[in-house]
């Protein structure tokens, strides 16, 4: 029986943030594609857009009017998911002879959303804004999550950015969104779970042991800097998913230095780069940081290691993309091209971005 070949032979991988499985078949890259096919982005937006909600001067649903802003800019979400103030509620203590308040559980959640458009542009996406410009985004997430610190009691603060409209993003206008809420959402708190019960078993931190095997096999590093490496994880379930690691065990934004702040926005600079490059296009994607809570309890300061998450539905070419259904839904995700493949592609792509030759 030949060897086991990564590249040839379906396997599952383990990832160990969220303890989940995937199933990877390298060979099923050949199959042919006669399904659905995404319109490719419209590069040529204007710099202005007299109709958009978020536009500088410009006024949004509710009537209120935009500054005219001239760097990055936040306001409170008017559709906001959750809300500063609303009656408390929480299902009554389960008792054992209660099946209802067993099975169904239900938080009332308050807290607060933002909408943070990243430049006056509205057609200026962070792989084409400089890099002090997207220190100032940095620094605006920086402060916001110092500002609810100080001035909520709400627990986490999720900063994410939906990009293109096959990511569901409703406007074109480059922004991202927070969500601070009483509650340290599904995902991280998942993730938590997991670093905790690896720092008890190993006495060590799951995401500084598993970036010190990436530095060391190199396979699936797209690029590095003094503070970050940006990698296709061992894991990954989207074709051309990436996480940024901060090399250093920080805890959060307000955590860095200013030469850290510094090598985040070039790091973000050069990945989302090289993603528009992959395929010629502005490239859709879910983008999160992930950081501790902002009144963190507990060990949960000590376990937080920043990292951010790329989920880029795109698999062949600006028009094929993934979708995670069928098998993915009901029993596990599954990939065909491999993280290393992936990982491969990513790396020798050009950092000037195709709009600047
Ligand atoms: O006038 C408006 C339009 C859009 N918005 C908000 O902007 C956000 C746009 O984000 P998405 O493109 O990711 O949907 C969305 O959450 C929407 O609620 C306003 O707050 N005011
Ligand atoms: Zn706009």
């Amino acid at each position: 029986m030949s060897e086991f070949d990564f590249n040839n032979n379906s396997h599952r991988r383990y990832n160990p943030l969220l303890d989940s499985w995937i199933l990877v078949s390298p060979h099923r890259t050949q199959r042919p594609w006669q399904g659905q096919q995404e319109k490719a982005s419209t590069d040529s937006l204007a710099s202005y857009d007299p109709k958009c909600y978020l536009c500088p001067g410009n006024a949004r649903m509710t009537g209120e009017q935009n500054p005219r802003y001239e760097s990055t800019y936040y306001f409170v979400n008017d559709f906001a998911a959750v809300k500063l103030d609303q009656p408390d509620y929480v299902t009554p203590e389960a008792d054992k002879e209660n099946i209802k308040n067993r099975l169904f559980k239900v938080q009332g959640t308050k807290g607060t959303c933002f909408v943070i458009c990243f430049s006056p542009k509205h057609n200026v996406t962070l792989p084409v804004m400089s890099v002090p410009d997207i220190r100032v985004v940095i620094n605006t997430w920086t402060d916001l999550y110092l500002k609810l610190q100080a001035e909520t009691p709400f627990k986490y603060m999720q900063i994410f950015e939906n990009k293109g409209a096959s990511m569901g993003c409703s406007n074109p206008h480059p922004h991202c969104q927070v969500w601070c809420t009483e509650n340290v959402p599904t995902e991280p708190a998942k993730e938590f779970s997991s670093l905790r019960s690896y720092s008890a078993e190993h006495d060590s931190c799951l995401l500084c042991d598993y970036l010190s095997v990436e530095s060391a096999e190199k396979s699936r590093i797209v690029i590095e800097n003094d503070s970050f490496v940006a990698l296709v994880p061992f894991w990954a379930v989207w074709p051309f998913e990436t996480m940024i690691l901060a090399k250093s065990h920080v805890a959060s934004l307000p955590s860095f230095s200013e030469i850290q702040k510094n090598d985040l926005a070039s790091i973000v600079k050069t990945l989302t780069t090289k993603y528009d490059n992959l395929f010629l296009t502005s490239f859709p994607y879910s983008m999160g940081l992930h950081q501790a809570p902002i009144h963190p309890v507990g060990d949960e300061y000590e376990l937080a290691h920043f990292h951010m998450h790329f989920y880029p539905p795109l698999l062949r070419g600006a028009t094929v993309r993934k979708f995670l259904v069928g098998y993915e839904l009901l029993a596990e995700p599954q990939r065909d091209l491999t993280a290393e493949q992936a990982a491969d592609r990513l790396r020798t792509l050009d950092d000037v971005h195709y709009s600047e030759k």
